[in-house]
């Protein structure tokens, strides 16, 4: 996977100031790294991986946990001083925006998340965590401790040879609205989210 740092900025947020930096990838997708602190060198590093959810990132939706978790991600690494969130433009797990909005409303007649995207023609998750290997590789982190609950992820991650020192589990945001999306990653995605 080819990348290239188009650009790199600061990003000042309640949680710490950040450097924001600029991918462009192979075939012109964009992606982001949030960067506190020096994160080059042996040293496992606070990571998050984390794939847009404009809905619930942006918009505040509560069908998912992805707006808190990115908010936890931030406060986690802002308390810590340093880390990386690589922001990944894989919408709807790779379906993009549209599609997902389509598998919401066939959530809204009764599929769980994985037979709504079934439905519609696609793989229950359609990401490529390449670019994200790109991503650190380029900002030089050899290491990293993990925020997530995704046991795929890991998998993915490490098969395209990033080290993970440590998962750091990372649930927030549950409520009686994503009640049941979080059953379903436990019981069909293997999300590490049940006690
Ligand atoms: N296709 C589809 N995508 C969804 C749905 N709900 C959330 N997403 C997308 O799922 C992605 C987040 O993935 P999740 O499976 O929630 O969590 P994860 O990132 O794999 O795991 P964690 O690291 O534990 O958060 C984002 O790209 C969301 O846009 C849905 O019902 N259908
Ligand atoms: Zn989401």
């Amino acid at each position: 996977m080819n990348i290239t740092l188009a650009a790199k900025t600061r990003l000042p947020t309640p949680y710490g100031l950040f450097h924001l930096y600029g991918f462009v990838e192979e075939g012109g997708q964009e992606h982001l790294a949030m960067v506190m602190g020096d994160i080059a060198g042996d040293a496992p590093v606070l990571a998050r991986v984390h794939s847009e959810c404009l809905t619930g990132d942006a918009l505040f939706s509560m069908r998912c946990d992805c707006g808190p978790q990115l908010e936890a991600a931030m406060h986690k690494i802002g308390e810590a001083g340093q880390g990386v969130i690589v922001y990944l433009r894989q919408e709807g797990r790779g379906i993009g925006l549209i599609n997902k909005l389509r598998a919401y409303a066939e959530q809204d007649e009764g599929a769980d998340t994985v037979e709504a995207n079934e439905k519609l023609g696609f793989p229950a998750d359609a990401r490529d965590y390449s670019v994200a290997v790109a991503i650190l590789a380029a900002l030089g982190v050899k290491r990293v401790r993990l925020m997530t609950n995704n046991p795929r992820k890991l998998q993915a991650l490490e098969a395209c040879g990033v080290e993970i020192s440590e998962r750091v589990a990372h649930r927030v945001g549950a409520s009686a609205e994503n009640e049941k999306y979080l059953a379903t990653k436990a019981s069909r995605l293997g999300h590490l989210i049940t006690d």
